[in-house]
């Protein structure tokens, strides 16, 4: 298989921006890493935003709600509009509302954090775990005691939990173990994330004891990139000419896959998950994108300002 381009010229940058109706902009990794943004992305958000374009953050990180991202996108200077936004925790409390029509009378047991509750207390849908106290703890060696099924509880859903712990995955588990009907729901399924420079475990890898334990018995559903769900929610708000939309990613597992399985064009980006030899090296990866550049922020040399001007 032809590699993709590697784009870096204006020329290039110009013949893809101008081709381009919608953009689908990942976050973790293409527009900041942790709390620092990528050098040069505000002036490309900004020349799309002067040009027209249709703009839409698509995230798996489901530890914020859109509120919540609204709020950050604000503190780093950055416009965006909650509806432009989609985490893969909006996503999940939108699957379970409009999909799985979860009942009032039930609850969701969470693996996951604040903004994922408020999204799920957004459409109405009833939970437990997540961010209590009583669930955010240690329990003694060996004890099991803690363990009293909740008869209320009709799905588990996993999602970026940094306060994850055996009792809640106890929890978790014994709800799936014991009831097939209990629906076993991932926001995401990210094996690492960058931040700060390097990597940390992902969503992925913080259900994946979960998933181990159930031992091929209990398939998790996820809801995000690469998945369909995702895009459900996208375009169950935002109308969109798929053949004059790009998909901007820096994981090829996640964000590429999702834009090619959407029938989109990706545009790849380095500095994040994905590195260049997964591209061009000997043994390049089976998913592969349209077009590769270093970073985001070098289409800013489009709004014609200096070069060396980075914010
Ligand atoms: O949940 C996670 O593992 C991370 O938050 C996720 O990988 C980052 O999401 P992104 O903005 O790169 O889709
Ligand atoms: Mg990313």
């Amino acid at each position: 298989m032809t590699p993709p381009p590697f784009l870096d010229t204006p020329e290039a940058y110009t013949t893809l921006f101008d081709s381009v109706d919608t953009f689908l902009l990942d976050c973790d990794g293409v527009i900041y890493h942790g709390p620092v943004v990528v050098p040069g992305v505000k002036r490309v958000l900004s020349l799309m935003r002067a040009r027209g374009k249709k703009i839409i953050f698509v995230t798996n990180n489901a530890t914020k709600s859109r509120r919540m991202y609204k709020t950050t996108f604000d503190k780093l200077g950055i416009e965006a509009h909650e509806n432009e936004i989609f985490g893969s925790g909006y996503a999940s409390a939108v699957y379970m509302s409009r999909i799985l029509n979860f009942p009032a009378d039930k609850r969701v047991y969470v693996l996951g954090e604040k903004g994922l509750e408020e999204e799920l207390d957004s459409v109405g849908i009833k939970h437990c775990g997540g961010t209590d106290p009583e669930d955010r703890v240690f329990i003694p060696s060996m004890d099991f005691s803690y363990f009293t099924p909740d008869p209320t509880v009709g799905a588990v859903l996993c999602g970026f939990d940094s306060g994850i712990n055996y009792k809640k995955l106890g929890k978790a588990f014994s709800y799936l173990r014991d009831d097939p009907n209990v629906h076993f729901l991932l926001t995401n399924q990210d094996k690492v994330f960058p931040t700060h420079g390097t990597f940390y475990p992902g969503s992925g890898s913080l259900s994946a004891p979960l998933v181990f334990a159930l031992q091929g018995k209990r398939e998790p559903t996820i809801i995000g990139k690469p998945n369909k769900p995702m895009m459900d929610a996208i375009i169950a708000e935002h109308q969109f000419d798929p053949a004059r939309a790009l998909m901007v990613g820096d994981n090829l597992l996640t964000d590429i896959a999702f834009g090619n399985n959407s029938g989109l064009r990706t545009l790849l980006v380095m500095g994040g998950v994905t590195q260049k030899e997964q591209i061009y090296g000997d043994k390049p990866s089976d998913i592969l994108p349209t077009f590769v550049v270093e970073s985001l922020g070098d289409l800013a040399v489009l709004d014609g300002q200096p070069a060396e001007k980075t914010a």
